[in-house]
Parts: structure tokens; C-alpha cells; sequence
């Protein structure tokens, strides 16, 4: 029986640091490490990351949406790259913000499923039809050791257009903790159930007080967030998971190279 992804997070960022490395292959960066903007490329860019990072970060973020512009065989190459980033170590958390009516999300949560050819320790997921259309996931997570990241607070500069909308006496992103605090409340110390909150945001608006779970902080670098936001931004205690994409993978193809953006990264967020 596999551990819950709550301890299995916790352990590997005790081992490994808490940083998540993003593999996104933008376009622009298959161009820039001589890949081509084709399967092949995509296969070459992959593998050099997987190569480079799988043995030393915690967790690494395949993008689904870049493999997705490939059709089928797009996401075959990630499907046989996230083995690969499982066997050398790294926890494998797919970023493709699936959110549907609760039957079609179950199928989606097949991706925690252990039969799954493509079974990743974590996705994030978007909340937008409400709690209950989640409620399939976090059974398919509970029943097989794995993590949801739902959307609360994202990085992208109109996110509080909808997040700061008012359901009642709290804000909709407010609203989106409170439920992933309750799915962690039976496992309070180390909760598989995480929200998104950007590196970017001015100030922190929502209250993650009760959240018992980590929080995944894209934003950092590209997008303006640094490691000195993360401090302004979140207590101490509070399990953050930063995740860096084009500012480690601008670094490629070499993989010495790779490693030391990352270990750059690693480096900036401990200080
Ligand atoms: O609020 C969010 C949620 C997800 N993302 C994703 O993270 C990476 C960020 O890439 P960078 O190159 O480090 O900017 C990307 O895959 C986004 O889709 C996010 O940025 N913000």
C-alpha cells in the first residue's frame, strides 16, 4: 500500500528540499536547446530534463499542455518520461487542471489510480464546478496514496477577478481552502490535499491557517515571484512547494547546467 502523498511530500523534501521543477517545453525553449519544435524534440527536451533533475529534485511538474500539442504521441513521450522521473525518486505531480461533474472527474482522478499507464503521485485541480464535482479525486487520492493542488490563489495578474468574488462572508479562493482543509482534517500534520497560491500575489488573502496540507507557488522567476515574496508572503510552517519552469529549463540542455539552475533555485530558497 503506497503511503499517503502528504508523508511521501514530507519525506522527500527532507531529503531533497522542497523545490519542484516544472517541465514545460514551450516552443521557444525546444528552438533554443537545438530540439526542434516536434516529437522528437519533445522527446530529446524531456528526457534531458528527466536525466538532469529526476535524481535530485522532490517533485517534478510536467506541464500537460505542451505534450497535449503533440496529440497522442505527445503525451505517449510523457507517459513513458514520468516512469522514468518515479524510478530515479522524484514525486511526479501533473499539472493539467482537470475539473468536471463528479463522474467525468473520477475518470480524470484515474491518473492517481495504480493501474493507470500513467500513474503520477499528484495533479492539480481546478474547483470551478464546486466541491462536491472533487469529491471523486480526493477518494481516488485517499484510496491510493495520492495529492490534489486545487486552484485558489493563482499567479497570473486577473486571477482575483473570480478569487476574490464573494460566496457569502468569504471570498471564493478563501471558500476553495476551507474545503481542501477539510478533506486534510483527519490528517492535519501531513495532508495530501494542497492549494495553488502564487509567488506573484501583493499580499496574502487568504488564510491558510486551517489548510493542513501544502501549497504548490508557481510565479518565481519569469513570472516575477522570488524567493524573498515566498518569506513575505507565507508563515513559517507552512509546507510550501515552489516550483520554477523557464527559469531552470533556459539553462538546458546541458545537464550540468540544469542542475546547477536548479541547485541555484535550491540554494536561493533556503537562504
Ligand atoms: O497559478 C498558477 C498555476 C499554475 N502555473 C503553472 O506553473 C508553471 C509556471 O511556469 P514558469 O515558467 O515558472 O512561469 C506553468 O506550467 C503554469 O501553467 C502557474 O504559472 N500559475
Amino acid at each position: 500500500m503506497t503511503a499517503p502523498f502528504g508523508q511521501r511530500l514530507a519525506g522527500a523534501v527532507t531529503a531533497r528540499g522542497p523545490l519542484c521543477v516544472g517541465i514545460d517545453p514551450h516552443r521557444e525553449l525546444l528552438l533554443a536547446w537545438g530540439a526542434g519544435d516536434d516529437l522528437d524534440g519533445l522527446r530529446r527536451f524531456t528526457d534531458g530534463v528527466v536525466e538532469a533533475l529526476a535524481g535530485s529534485v522532490s517533485v517534478l511538474k510536467p506541464q500537460m499542455a505542451f505534450y497535449e500539442r503533440f496529440g497522442a504521441r505527445g503525451v505517449a513521450v510523457l507517459e513513458e518520461a514520468v516512469g522514468h522521473m518515479r524510478s530515479a525518486g522524484a514525486l511526479v505531480l501533473l499539472d493539467a487542471k482537470r475539473g468536471d461533474i463528479g463522474s467525468t472527474m473520477a475518470a480524470y482522478a484515474d491518473y492517481l489510480h495504480d493501474d493507470h499507464p500513467m500513474q503520477v503521485d499528484a495533479m492539480t485541480v481546478s474547483p470551478y464546478l464546486g466541491p462536491d464535482s472533487l469529491q471523486p479525486a480526493v477518494d481516488t487520492a485517499r484510496a491510493h496514496g495520492g495529492g490534489l493542488f486545487v486552484l485558489a490563489r493563482t499567479s497570473n495578474p486577473d486571477a482575483g477577478t473570480l478569487q476574490h468574488a464573494r460566496v457569502g462572508d468569504r471570498s471564493v479562493a478563501q471558500a476553495v481552502v476551507d474545503t481542501v482543509g477539510g478533506w486534510n482534517a483527519e490528517t492535519p500534520a501531513a495532508g495530501s490535499f494542497g492549494v495553488v497560491v502564487g509567488a506573484t500575489l501583493r499580499e496574502l488573502d487568504v488564510d491558510l491557517a486551517g489548510l493542513g496540507g501544502p501549497v504548490l507557488a508557481p510565479g518565481l522567476g519569469v513570472q516575477g515571484g522570488s524567493p524573498a515574496d515566498l518569506r513575505r508572503l507565507f508563515a513559517e510552517g507552512t509546507v510550501v512547494v515552489p516550483t520554477v519552469s523557464r527559469d531552470v529549463l533556459t539553462a538546458g540542455p546541458d545537464p550540468a547546467a540544469l542542475r546547477a539552475a536548479a541547485e541555484r533555485w535550491a540554494g536561493a530558497l533556503a537562504a
